[in-house]
């Protein structure tokens, strides 16, 4: 088979699955790592590797095994230095082995936004002990947000509204986080109107952007998506310019989902993904190409096309209440026949279920965002996981 490159995919979950076919489509091979078996992006991949990433001996190995014209990280938790060393002697690895180093920790990323690059982020403070976070929050103020440096879609975050839930919150954040030293960024709780993921794709011709994100999170995970979202154009316009500062330092070609809290005309950065961001997967209906077709062509050194809006449109997602591995889902029938505009729906295939873990996406188009958003929840909704 002539494959026009071939892609080493470190994670592989719903985001790496539509990596996988995006990739596909273009002609490429991709082999699909992930920690588990059966894992979403292996069910569509050509090959598969199963270890953990974080063991820098066994990602060497599959590297070594495979030697892919790209490392294509699709989560956080990753031996990183082994990406930037092997990138050192030559790897490709995507969007490049520093943004992949500077967003596994959120220490890091944030000093490179409010120390390096000057952005305007939230008052914070990084904590390693009980005591330090007591300290951070008499730096921060209440209500605060704390969160283990190293966790994802929220694991270990909690909101601070008095002083003494402090120590809550640290016991919760080390009971969460991932890694072994203990960890946490205080921040200071943005009473933000709304917040956006500005996908920012940095590729061969320049920086190109897809219409803002708007969407809303719950326990730090996020619920619903929707595209667009109202922004003033001043406001658009200063989160570009910063995402192009961050994206421009991180340096690679490939799709960013760029975080933003907006208060009145202030734009406040949060984090980034460098990588499709969940949040995004509402691109699979609303835009003529995805974020997942765009961080393909991106690192596959093809063209980006002009991004068009075909409707507004939303996502919302489908959760797992309890833990199981013997479960089905009903009600994709009822779903897809939710009445009042276009619905799809994506179900994953994790092989088993946990509470809150994202088991599905119901996508939606609509006369308005709003109408999408009314529409995905519904058909969201009208899908059960029974077992
Ligand atoms: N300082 C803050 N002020 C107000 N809300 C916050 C703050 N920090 C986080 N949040 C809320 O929690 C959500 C998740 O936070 P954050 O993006 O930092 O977590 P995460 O674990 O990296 O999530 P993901 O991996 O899904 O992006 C934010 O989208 C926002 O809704
Ligand atoms: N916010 C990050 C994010 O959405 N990551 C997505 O979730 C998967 C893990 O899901 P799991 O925990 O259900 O295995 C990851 O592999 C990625 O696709
Ligand atoms: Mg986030």
């Amino acid at each position: 088979m002539a494959f026009i490159a071939k892609i080493l995919l470190l994670g592989s979950g719903e985001l790496g699955r539509e990596f996988v076919i995006s990739a596909k489509r273009l002609g490429a091979e991709v082999i699909a790592c992930d920690s588990y078996a059966g894992a979403p992006a292996m069910q569509v991949a050509d090959g598969f590797e199963i270890f953990s990433m974080l063991d820098g001996e066994a990602l060497k190995a599959a590297i070594a095994k495979h030697s892919p014209d790209y490392v294509v990280p699709e989560i956080e938790a990753i031996r990183t230095e082994v990406l930037a060393e092997l990138e050192a002697a030559g790897q490709k690895i995507v969007p490049s082995a520093r943004a992949a180093v500077m967003t596994m920790n959120r220490d890091r990323i944030r000093e490179v936004a409010a120390t390096e690059l000057g952005l305007r982020t939230s008052r914070y403070r990084y904590a390693e002990s009980l005591a330090e976070a007591e300290a951070a929050l008499a730096h921060t103020g209440v209500p605060c947000v704390v969160k283990p440096v190293m966790s994802s879609s929220g694991k270990g975050q909690s909101t601070v509204h008095q002083a003494k839930d402090i120590v809550a919150a640290w016991d919760y954040a080390v009971a969460n986080m991932r890694g072994d030293r203990a960890r946490v960024i205080v921040e200071e709780f943005i009473a933000f109107d709304y917040e956006i993921t500005l996908l920012t794709i940095r590729h061969k011709d320049g920086v190109s952007f897809c219409p803002p994100i708007g969407h809303r999170q719950e326990r730090g995970d996020y619920q619903e998506s929707w595209q667009p979202t109202p922004m003033s154009a001043q406001a658009l316009a200063d989160a570009e310019a910063m995402a192009t500062k961050v994206v421009d330092n991180l340096g690679g070609h490939g799709l960013f989902g760029v975080e933003f809290f907006v208060r009145g005309e202030e734009v406040i950065f949060s984090e980034l993904s460098p990588r499709p961001h969940d949040t995004g997967m509402v691109t699979l209906i609303s835009q003529n190409f995805s974020e997942f077709d765009l961080h393909a062509r991106a690192i596959l050194g093809l063209p980006i096309p002009p991004v068009k809006l075909l409707a507004p449109a939303a996502s919302a997602v489908i959760l797992a209440e309890r833990e199981s591995a013997d479960f089905r889902f009903e009600g994709l029938a009822d779903a897809l026949a939710t009445p009042g505009g276009e619905v799809d729906v994506r179900l994953f295939g994790k092989p088993t279920t946990r509470p809150y873990r994202r088991m599905g996406v119901a996508l939606a188009q609509a006369d308005s965002a709003d109408a999408a958003r009314a529409l995905a929840a519904k058909a969201a909704a009208a899908i059960r996981i029974v077992g």
